[in-house]
This record gives C-alpha cells, sequence and structure tokens, in this order.
C-alpha cells in the first residue's frame, strides 16, 4: 500500500523555508533562521502531512503550510489593495454625497480589520466567534466552540477549517457595515476571469454544436469541464499545463493527465433507462469565469441529449474563496453572455437563459452549508433538508477542489483508498467530481499510480497539471 508520508511533497526538496533559498548567503542564513523561530513559536514540524492525518498548516512540508503562509496572506493584501485602490469608486457606488465622508471612513475601519485578520493568521492566534449580523451566526460559532483548543488556531486547525475561517471572516466585515454589505471584493476579478476569456467561451461554443449523444462525446465534454478547474484566482500558483485553448485544440493529448477516468460509469448511470423519472442532475459549482461557462456548456448537453430533464445549480451564500460563483455571478454571467456583441455568444446566453425560464436550469436557494467549516458527511445531521433535497438527484456533480476536500474531509488519506469510504457515509445519490488536483487530499487511485507519478513529478499533487474525473455509485445504497 502506498504511503503518502513518503512521497516527496512540494517543499520536501526545499530548505526550511516556503521558497527555495537558492545560495548561503548571509540574508538568507538570517531568514532561515526567523523562520526555524517561527517554528518553534507556533509549533511547526518539518513533516509532511502523516497518512490519515487532518491537512494543517501544522506540518511544514504540506500545501496547507504554503496556503496559509504564502497564499492567504496574499489573499488579504488584494482585498485591502482593491479597497485602497477603489476607494472613491466605492463611496460614490454605494454612498450618497451627504454620506461620503462617512462610507470613506468606514472603508478605512474594514481595512483595519482585514490587517487585523492578517496579523491573526500569521501570528497563529484562535479563531474568534462571530458577533454581528451574520445569518449564519449561530452556525459558526457552534464550530467553533466545539473545537479543541489545540485544533482553534489558523496553523493548529485542520487547514479546511482555517481556510473556511479566514473567508467568511474576510466577508463579515463586509456584511456587518452600513455601507458595503453587497460589496465583493473580488466582483472584479471574477468578471475579468470571463470576460478575458471570451475567445475560449467562443471557442468551446463552437466547439460543441452539433455534438453527438455517445460516450465519446460525454467523455470529452467532461475533460474539458474539468480542466477548466484552473480559473481559481486563489490557486494561480498553481495552475497546470493545459490552458483552455490547448484542451479545446487536442483534448485526448491530456489523457495521460487525467489520472482516473470513471466517465463510462458516469455515462452509464445517466444513461439508465430504469430510472425515466428521476432525471435531475445538481452541479455544485465552484469558480465563475470560464469554469461556470463550461459547466453551462455540460448541462445543455445534459438537457439536450436527455440524459436531464432538469439541472440545479448550488452557488454560495456570499462570497467565498475568492472566486467561487455566487447569485449575483450567476445571474451577471448569464446577462453577459446574452447581452454580449458577438451573435454565437449572445445566443448562447439566451439559450440559457431560456433553459431557466423553462425549468431545465434552475438555481437552487442558497444554503449556508457550502460556505460552512463543515465536511459534508456532516450534512445529514447540519443540513438535513438539503440531504434529503439532493437525495431527488440522479447525479451530484461536485465541481472542483474545496468540494473535493469537503468530500474527503479534508484528510491525507491513501491514494488507493476506496473513494466510497473517504465519504464516510455520505451518499444522498450517484456522486461524479470533476477536478484538478490542487493539494495531497485525494483517493481512489489504482495501486502504483502515485508513487510513479511521484517519481515522474514531486509536484504532481498540488501543481494543477493532473485531473481526476470520479465515480461513486449510490445506487447499490438506495436501492434504485
Ligand atoms: O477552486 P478550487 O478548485 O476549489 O480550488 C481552490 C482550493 O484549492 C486550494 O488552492 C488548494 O487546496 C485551496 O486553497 C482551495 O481550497
Amino acid at each position: 500500500m502506498e504511503s503518502l508520508s513518503k512521497e516527496p511533497s512540494s517543499e520536501s526538496d526545499q530548505p526550511e523555508d516556503d521558497h527555495p533559498v537558492k545560495s548561503d548567503s548571509e540574508p538568507n542564513k538570517i531568514s532561515r533562521a526567523l523562520r526555524t523561530e517561527f517554528d518553534a513559536k507556533y509549533q511547526i514540524v518539518n513533516l509532511q502531512t502523516p497518512l490519515n492525518a487532518f491537512m494543517s498548516g501544522h506540518y511544514k512540508q504540506s500545501f496547507a503550510f504554503f496556503t496559509l503562509r504564502s497564499r492567504l496572506p496574499v489573499i488579504l493584501t488584494n482585498a485591502i489593495d482593491t479597497l485602497t485602490r477603489d476607494k472613491s469608486e466605492l463611496v460614490a457606488q454605494f454612498a450618497s454625497n451627504d454620506f461620503a465622508q462617512a462610507a470613506r471612513e468606514e472603508l478605512k475601519i474594514i481595512i483595519g480589520l482585514i490587517s487585523q485578520l492578517k496579523y491573526e493568521l500569521q501570528t497563529d492566534k484562535p479563531f474568534h466567534n462571530f458577533t454581528g449580523e451574520e445569518p449564519d451566526r449561530e452556525l459558526w460559532n457552534n464550530f467553533i466552540s466545539h473545537l479543541p483548543n489545540n485544533e482553534r488556531t489558523f496553523y493548529q486547525a485542520s487547514s479546511l477549517h482555517a481556510e473556511c475561517y479566514l473567508h467568511r471572516k474576510l466577508h463579515s466585515f463586509l456584511e456587518n457595515s452600513i455601507f458595503l454589505k453587497s460589496y465583493d471584493y473580488f466582483a472584479k476579478v471574477k468578471e475579468l476571469a470571463l470576460t478575458d476569456s471570451m475567445e475560449d467561451v467562443l471557442a468551446l461554443t463552437k466547439h460543441t454544436r452539433r455534438s453527438e449523444n455517445n460516450l465519446e462525446v460525454f467523455n470529452e465534454l467532461l475533460k474539458i469541464n474539468m480542466w477548466s478547474n484552473c480559473n481559481d484566482v486563489a490557486s494561480e500558483a498553481v495552475i497546470g499545463k493545459q490552458t483552455n485553448r490547448q484542451v479545446l485544440e487536442n483534448v485526448s493529448a491530456t489523457d495521460e493527465y487525467v489520472i482516473v477516468n470513471q466517465a463510462a460509469e458516469i455515462w452509464r448511470c445517466l444513461d439508465n433507462q430504469k430510472r425515466k423519472k428521476q432525471k435531475q442532475v445538481d452541479f455544485i459549482l465552484d469558480n465563475a469565469g470560464y469554469e461556470l461557462f463550461s459547466d453551462f456548456i455540460l448541462a445543455e448537453f445534459l438537457i439536450e441529449k436527455g440524459l436531464a430533464t432538469k439541472v440545479r445549480f448550488h452557488v454560495k451564500a456570499h462570497p467565498w474563496f475568492v472566486t467561487d460563483v455566487t447569485e449575483r455571478d450567476f445571474k451577471w454571467t448569464l446577462e453577459y453572455l446574452s447581452q454580449h456583441a458577438d451573435y454565437i455568444i449572445s445566443l448562447i446566453g439566451k439559450k440559457f437563459l431560456q433553459f431557466i425560464d423553462e425549468g431545465k436550469f434552475e438555481l437552487v436557494p442558497t444554503s449556508h452549508f457550502w460556505t460552512s467549516p463543515h465536511a459534508f458527511y456532516s450534512m445529514t445531521h447540519t443540513d438535513p433538508d438539503l440531504y434529503k433535497s439532493l437525495q431527488q438527484s440522479k447525479l451530484l456533480v461536485f465541481k472542483g477542489e474545496l468540494n473535493y476536500r469537503k468530500l474527503l474531509q479534508d484528510v491525507c488519506w491513501d491514494s488507493t483508498q476506496e473513494t466510497s469510504t473517504c465519504l464516510r457515509g455520505f451518499l444522498p445519490s450517484n456522486i461524479c467530481v470533476l477536478r484538478r488536483v490542487k493539494s495531497e487530499v485525494i483517493s481512489g487511485l489504482a495501486e502504483g499510480v502515485g508513487q510513479a507519478l511521484s517519481r515522474k513529478d514531486p509536484h504532481w499533487m498540488v501543481s494543477g497539471s493532473y485531473g481526476v474525473i470520479q465515480f461513486v455509485d449510490g445506487t447499490r445504497e438506495f436501492g434504485y
């Protein structure tokens, strides 16, 4: 059995630092000593994540540590920079002239709160309760109060909890404000993720017209969709090799990077005529931009080929992990497409809007479960209604890395572990996963695959260059 702890991690070749140090110059020696001090102060151990442990910043040779140390501070700095840069525009947009000064003051306060959060992150402080008007305040405070004391700080907590907490806090500063309640720090970034990829949008639209109804086409669409899971700015450091355009030009050339492909099982599940009545498919969305567009294209295929009569889209209740789709992004995307100057793009946008009118596409009312810190196995008791509604579905399509981590509880499984085991009983229906691999959380690989990849590319688990199309059969469980 493969042991992940024996695999080289993204950091293992590096000195004790979160960036490679090329020579032992005096400043480098000093910075290494300081980092060691950091480790001692915050009890960071110079290990990879042990097998079956939760991902955590506690392990220095993990992607979780790199995220906490290097990526999350940058996200907070970007939010501050955006507020500073767009100050006048925001004041004009959100406050009348009479209140302009008050809005400017509020902006300063929010910048201060983000700086404070960054300081708490960088000095491994404990999570604080939510004390404002957050609609999910109780859920969060309840969660925090049940964490053991030694798992309540950024570096000692599971990194899933730490990352979710950070993004939830970041948004709380806005929702508790007077003027900026409906503002999203990253709305422009998400809009750019679409507007900057209009050539790819057009290419994908043309590529998928008049497609046939067979496994080969479906398999191709799944791969295109899975590779589109690279548009999250949060992980721009790990964007993989395959650009959207390269994928479209030659999808099968990417096959060696698809380390699990269960498209045939997914096809069989959708094509199963025995379950004629149950034709709802649910997408648990990830990122806005080209990725969301490619979700619409996959959903369109399901509807047009009779594989589904309705596709329901689950979005986040508020801005989340920088580029995740919210209700606003979903609607904005459809409007933008339908009003685009290019005739073909506007036509496809209008078609999607019509699907919404006809009930073929449905935007599901938001649930705070998707923006909670909870792994999915806990849905049965934390949000039983959501679980019941997912049970109506023929297939649940989970998009992207974060959903994957929540399915697998953010545990460092042996990579050959059966995915159904890792779900810890979460199986409301059949499950499909489309994800670029961006952390050490993985299951369902064939024996030997992980070791071979590690020999070839020590960064394979975090580079985003590899992807999985996985399926878990829920039918046996529920006797369909
Ligand atoms: O948009 P995705 O695919 O969920 O990726 C974002 C996630 O991936 C990571 O960058 C790596 O695990 C996380 O920090 C974040 O959870």
